[in-house]
């Protein structure tokens, strides 16, 4: 496998990996349908999981199942030890966050705003509170701010704050999102399809802050369809084929499994980059400006949902 990532392995002497999601014999059915079948699956701290397979081969049930959007037909899905209630809500106050593979934000708010937002879940102040603005209020909300800035500086945001989230080229506002979840102080970070829409230079940022995220203590579990990005990313690779998990392993086992190149990849993985990628990458690297405004009205596809 190739990459220049040094992150990648788990720091010596860490301390022992303890199961942070355990999904066990998860099926969820539409009707005649059934999305997902039996499925069990671990996420460990300090791991980066992928989650890959076809279109329509479950993997966003799956996830909807494990943040309580849907309720599973059959099985359990437990975080650190816990059966997870069934509801978006309390599946983010126990410490599971996610992103959206249709960006989610809310178009006509800042940027600092939009992870504001984020941080309900961990914001003490009730309605009374908010109401009659005391001391109390104005002092969770200076503290909520400053974390909120603090991760907009982590994700590379932090002087766009002020800007409209619509105003946001696509990528960045894929990063907003990536902020808005880690805003509840997750335990557990599930993305779906973060690298959709984004070109390699921005795909390879995504990994290098995704990386920087498992570094921060904070387990991910990743769907992609770019085999790149999760063959350089993961500690473990699971994939789903018409709801069912075909085969579960590292990276090299996962790309060399004939069933998994038949049903998925199509042909051997080859994960040495492309002449033209490397090319087009340094070009981009060597002409970007970050410090410029991107042009307004440059939305993600789908921002106003
Ligand atoms: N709410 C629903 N009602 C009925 N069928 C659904 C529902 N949600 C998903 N499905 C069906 O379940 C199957 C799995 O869909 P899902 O979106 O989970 O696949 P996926 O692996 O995430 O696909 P993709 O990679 O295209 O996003 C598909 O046949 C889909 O049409």
């Amino acid at each position: 496998m190739t990459t220049d990532t040094t992150t990648k392995d788990a720091t010596p002497g860490a301390t022992p990996a303890e199961t942070v999601l355990d999904a066990r014999g998860v099926t969820m059915r539409f009707g005649g349908l059934t999305a997902v079948r039996n499925v069990n699956l671990t996420v460990n701290s300090g791991e980066i999981v992928g989650l890959i397979g076809p279109n329509g081969a479950g993997k966003t049930t799956f996830f909807n199942c494990l943040t309580g959007l849907y309720i599973p037909t059959e099985g359990e899905v437990r975080y650190k030890g816990q059966v997870l209630p069934p509801k978006s809500f309390k599946v983010t106050a126990a410490g599971i966050a996610r992103t959206f593979q249709n960006i989610r934000l809310f178009a006509n708010m800042t940027v600092l705003e939009n992870v504001l937002v984020g941080r309900h879940t961990r914001t003490k102040e009730g309605l009374w509170s908010a109401l009659l603005r005391g001391p109390g209020f104005h002092k969770a909300e200076a503290a909520s701010r400053a974390r909120a800035m603090e991760l907009l500086e982590f994700v590379g945001l932090a002087e766009k704050a002020e800007l409209l989230s619509r105003n946001l080229p696509y990528g960045e506002q894929r990063k907003l999102e990536i902020a808005r979840a880690l805003a509840s102080e997750p335990g557990l970070l599930l993305l779906d399809e973060p690298t959709a829409g984004m070109n390699p230079q921005e795909t390879r940022a995504t990994e290098e802050l995704v990386f920087a995220i498992r570094d921060k203590g904070i387990a991910v579990l990743v769907i992609e369809h770019d085999m790149r990005f999760i063959f350089n990313l993961c500690d473990r690779v699971a994939v789903l084929v018409q709801g069912e998990k075909l085969v579960e392993g590292d990276s090299a086992t996962v790309q060399g499994d004939e069933r998994v190149v038949a049903a998925y990849l199509g042909e051997p993985f080859e994960d040495a980059p492309g002449q033209d990628e490397v090319a087009e990458v340094e070009a981009a690297e060597a002409n970007a400006e970050p410090t410029k405004d991107t042009a307004p009205g440059a939305p993600g596809k789908e921002n106003d949902r």
